[in-house]
């Protein structure tokens, strides 16, 4: 099953002599129980890609199509609101669908990624590293069917950058997901089944290390 698929996608920034073309014309496609890890250096277009993905944002040339909802996204700089409590930040995307059980559902979350002791913090009483956990914990809640997770573990340990990755995969796992990753960390990619490469907007897809 297809959740989501790039036909020629492209994204330019800006237009004539300030134009920055981060992603050249792109076919890809999101298959549930897909595990991918995006990989490429700084500015090659991997954030770029999974908003497109997300529909974040719109490709200026081609087209996205998506058949997966609900859709987690972990961004990857600080995203939690800052006049809410830990707790609430999680449970807002389940008030905004009008889903039941927000606050336990939250909790539950929470308590996936050990941070159940923070729940009534404010999101400037806690770390960098705590906040990256909490919006993990956040994509997490809707028991989402794509998840897509931009630098997941950029501020953290190993020992918290192998949880985070734990996880999203339990979480994929649950809901018959698919998961994206896009990440700087080898470790971190060698935990995901498929590589695709980032090279100056370039996309390159590998196949699976083994066959499903
Ligand atoms: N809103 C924007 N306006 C102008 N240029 C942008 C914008 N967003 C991204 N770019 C440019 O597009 C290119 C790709 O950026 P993108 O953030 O997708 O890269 P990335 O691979 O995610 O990098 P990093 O690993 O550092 O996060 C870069 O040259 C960047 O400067």
């Amino acid at each position: 099953m297809i959740l989501a698929r790039c036909e020629g996608a492209a994204r330019t920034f800006g237009s004539g002599a300030a134009a920055t073309v981060a992603l050249q014309p792109t076919d890809c496609e999101v298959r549930a129980g897909d595990r991918i890890a995006l990989v490429g250096p700084s500015g090659s277009g991997k954030s770029t890609l999974v908003h497109l993905l997300a529909g974040l944002d719109a490709p200026t040339v081609g087209t996205v199509h998506r058949d997966a909802d609900p859709i987690g996204v972990v961004f990857q700089g600080p995203s939690l609101l800052d006049p809410l409590t830990v707790v609430e930040n999680v449970e807002l995307p389940l008030l905004l669908a009008g889903e039941d059980d927000a606050r336990a559902r939250a909790l539950a979350a929470l308590e996936r990624l050990q941070l159940r002791d923070l729940a009534e913090k404010l999101p400037e009483e806690i770390s960098g590293g705590q906040a990256q956990r909490v919006a993990v914990a956040r994509a997490l809640v809707r028991g989402p069917r794509m998840i897509l997770a931009d630098e997941p573990t950029g501020q953290l340990d190993h020992v918290s950058a192998e949880r985070v990755i734990d996880v999203l995969l339990a979480a994929a796992d649950h809901a018959g997901a698919a998961l994206v990753v896009s990440t700087h960390d080898p470790v971190v990619a060698a935990r995901l089944d498929t590589r695709w490469k980032m090279a100056s907007g370039r996309l390159s897809l590998e196949v699976p290390t083994w066959p499903r």
